[in-house]
């Protein structure tokens, strides 16, 4: 039997008695705010964020004003940000992905890319985001003319620019790119070509997106026996609307260094001698006792293989029921390499500080758990060991003993 790793007692809460460092703030009732502040001035490590699914509302609007883009469906920064939010919260990944024409649109001129890319930037700052891993489909933009490499250079350029701004502001961070192919293309050797061509210029990664079903990771196995050969680290988007065999073939036979989700291994684990699914408020709360990990669970946590998991944007797309019985919580507690990521801060209307405080809220996480869940992000960043290292001895641990103190 594994030793019992949380006390048997710890049930999600659910608004009030939130937990500071594993103490209950002294007045109970009055802690959302000091949770709430503690949450974004917390050093955070975000490895799963969409280029294309964190534009600010106001810059769509002004750059489909600029290129003559008529199809937006909202004049107003404010209702297409609501419209965003709305249209993803469809239940289905397919229609969620929809909402992205209007993303890329606007992503098709080295101008419009470096503008977004850097207000990126800006916008993981002020959210005290310290490291991010941006990633985003390069083939989604060349309708205007644009090459792979340009696209490239222009986020690259607009990463630069709000790393020296964010730097001057006096939040720092450090920003990487992961180079996405769409799974229902026929591009992913090329863009894993392309990644590692700019392995030394600011290009972290590869990763594949787009709808799961029918479309299996190992469609894109030359890319990944590709990148292998080359040294190369990448991440697959598998079991968020497809279950076991998905992370399965993302693992056994494309070798990815990370999941991307993951959220679907809980159906390889028994709660109480039942199906995870079967009765999700038991088992997301069981005592780790009462569970069985299936082989390929036991592999994934027992291989440490980090899972980049999004709890609201599972939540709009159907692949969890609510953040409070999102199966991160017990994959936190069986100790899997668990992080906490954004998706699409404009379909989810989120930030990392939002859904760290969600967690908090909703499922009864620490400011222990956030800080374990961002070094475990850290030691999972696909940026050289010794850099990861020195930003979570000089950067992590330091600003959480400053929160704790
Ligand atoms: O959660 C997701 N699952 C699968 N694909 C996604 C998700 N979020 C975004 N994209 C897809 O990735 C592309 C490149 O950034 C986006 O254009 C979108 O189609
Ligand atoms: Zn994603």
């Amino acid at each position: 039997m594994p030793a019992r790793l949380q006390p048997r007692d710890r049930q999600p809460r659910r608004g009030g008695g939130r937990v500071i460092f594993g103490r209950k703030g002294p007045d109970e009732s009055d802690t959302s705010g000091v949770i709430d502040e503690q949450v974004r001035r917390a050093p955070k490590a975000l490895l799963h964020d969409h280029l294309d699914g964190g534009l600010r509302p106001q810059t769509i609007v002004e750059i489909a004003d600029q290129i003559g883009y008529a199809a937006l469906p909202a004049k107003d920064a404010e209702s297409l940000g609501a419209w965003f939010r709305e249209s993803a919260d469809s239940g289905s990944l397919v229609r969620y992905l929809e909402t992205f024409d209007h993303t890329l649109a606007v992503m098709q001129t080295a101008e419009g890319l470096k503008r977004v890319a850097r207000e990126s930037v800006l916008d993981l700052a002020a959210d005290g985001v310290v490291y991010a891993e941006s990633r985003y489909a390069p083939e989604q933009h060349l309708s205007e003319g644009l090459s792979l490499e340009d696209v490239v250079e222009a986020v690259n350029a607009g990463f630069r620019e709000g790393e020296e701004q964010a730097a001057k502001a006096g939040t720092p961070i450090r920003v990487t790119a992961l180079l996405t192919a769409m799974r229902h293309a026929a591009k992913s050797t090329e863009i894993a070509e392309l990644a590692v061509r700019y392995r030394d210029q600011g290009v972290a990664g590869f990763d594949i997106a787009g709808a799961e079903a029918g479309f299996p990771p190992t469609r894109h196995l030359d890319a990944f026996e590709y990148l292998r050969r080359e040294n190369a680290h990448f991440t697959i988007h598998a079991g968020e609307a497809f279950g076991l065999p998905s992370i399965w073939e993302a693992i056994q036979w494309c070798g990815a260094d990370r999941l991307g989700h993951g959220v679907r291994i809980v159906d390889d684990i028994v709660v109480n001698d039942k199906a995870f699914g079967d009765d999700v408020a038991a088992a997301v709360v069981a005592d780790t006792d009462d569970v069985h990990l299936g082989r390929l669970a036991a592999y994934v946590r027992d291989t440490r293989i980090p899972l980049e998991m999004c709890p609201s944007s599972n939540v709009q797309t159907g692949a969890a029921e609510s953040v409070a019985l999102h199966p991160i919580s017990l994959l936190k507690r069986l100790r899997f390499r668990v992080t906490v990521n954004t998706d699409n801060r404009l379909m989810s209307g989120t930030s990392m500080s939002r859904e760290m405080g969600l967690l908090v809220q909703d499922a009864g996480w620490t400011m222990e758990d956030l800080r374990w869940v961002t070094i475990n992000a850290m030691k999972s960043a696909f940026i050289p060991f010794e850099e990861r290292l020195a930003i979570i001895e000089g950067v992590v641990k330091p600003g959480y003993a400053a929160l704790e103190g």
